[in-house]
């Protein structure tokens, strides 16, 4: 039974992610070496984490709850399991489509507990995206399922490490779709939402955001791309008017460098290949994903599902480790807020 110690910790539920790739192997790694202040909820099949835990060597002691309240607080080497039973039993680096409504239910109930305040945030590790798809449903990520289940209006895709925070204008859209989507609607209310967040999430009072331009060279006066003259630059001085502090439109290439940086709190990029690959080469393996605008807390790990080092041993739990951490917090100080 909970004392009143273990009821001031938050519930994380934490989702299996894809079963064939390495979200359970981290899953398990990161709760047998880590005891987090919290109490941990598992979504996902108990017999894939028994399983995952053989392969690898593991040894830990799994728990299936019947009710999410009944967890406990969170010993290293104990893990407590919602169930959801998956049609087929996984194989470490094979996907199979039968299992992708299983990954589906596991993100729905965690987004349910959430909005119906049974849990206080959620961490994801990964899914396949193109398997999930597979099933006829288009799935292009969380940060989209947990926007429509929400029914969020805006949501912002931010991943952070300890010195650097970078957030999008778009998120999972093909390129030749991204011009069209970056309009004065879409730049203000992803700004607003960001600036929002970097206060009140963050607690940074008054957040510098430096705004890349889209085109090389932020289009080189109009010669190579009009959307910033056109589009970007007029908006980003609606919102100045607003009190909000921005920085830019600069060229990408050149504002990815410390004289930039060291004067910004956050980064909003234009386009996903345009902002992640320069956070992932600074800090690969130790960063969060981050969904803003959301009314629940989601955070993810900077990675994929690595088929290739399912049940291998090999894959760093780095990122679990940081998004569970950054959950909690985040769920403290919204409890903070609350009371
Ligand atoms: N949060 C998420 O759900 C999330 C994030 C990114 C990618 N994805 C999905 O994952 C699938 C595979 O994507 P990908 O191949 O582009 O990227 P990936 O991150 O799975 O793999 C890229 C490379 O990094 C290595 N790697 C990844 N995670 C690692 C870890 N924890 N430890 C050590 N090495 C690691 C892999 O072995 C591979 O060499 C795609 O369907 C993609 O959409 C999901
Ligand atoms: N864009 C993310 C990344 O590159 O790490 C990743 O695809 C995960 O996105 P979701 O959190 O929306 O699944």
């Amino acid at each position: 039974m909970a004392n009143d110690t273990t009821e001031s910790l938050p519930i994380i539920a934490i989702t299996s992610g894809e079963p064939a790739g390495i979200g359970p192997d981290i899953i398990l790694s990161a709760l047998n070496e880590q005891n987090f202040p919290a109490r941990l909820v598992v979504i996902a099949d108990p017999d894939l984490l028994k399983d995952r835990a053989n392969t690898l060597g593991i040894t830990v002691n799994i728990q299936t709850l019947t009710h999410s309240e009944d967890v406990a607080a969170h010993k290293q080497g104990f893990i407590s399991v919602l169930p959801v039973t998956l049609a087929k039993k996984a194989r470490a680096g094979i996907l199979d489509v039968a299992n992708s409504p299983y990954v589906l239910e596991t993100l729905k109930k965690a987004g349910e507990g959430c909005l119906q305040k049974r849990f206080d945030a959620i961490v994801t590790p990964p899914v396949h995206k193109g398997v999930l798809c597979e099933t006829g449903v288009h799935f292009s990520g969380h940060t989209e399922f947990f926007q429509a289940q929400c029914r969020s209006p805006h949501v912002v895709m931010m991943l952070a490490t300890e010195t650097m925070k970078v957030a999008l204008v778009t998120t999972h859209l093909p390129l030749k779709e991204v011009p069209a989507a970056i309009t004065e609607r879409s730049i203000s209310l992803v700004v607003k939402a960001l600036n929002k967040d970097l206060q009140e999430k963050f607690g940074i009072a008054r957040p510098n955001i430096l705004v890349c331009g889209l085109n090389p060279h932020a289009g080189e006066d109009g010669h190579l791309g009009r959307e910033e003259i056109d589009t970007i630059i007029p908006t980003l001085n609606k919102l100045r008017q607003t009190g909000l502090n921005l920085i830019g439109p600069l060229p990408a290439d050149t504002l990815f460098t410390p004289k930039y940086l060291d004067q910004a709190d956050c980064v909003l990029a234009m386009y996903h290949d345009q902002g992640l690959p320069v956070l992932k080469y600074s800090g690969f393996g130790n960063a969060v994903n981050i969904t803003l605008g959301l009314p629940i807390i989601r955070t993810s790990v900077d990675h994929g599902t690595a088929i290739d080092l399912a049940g291998t041993g090999k894959a760093s739990n780095g990122s679990l480790k940081v998004a569970i951490q950054h959950a909690i917090n985040m769920a403290n100080n919204a409890k903070k807020f609350s009371t």
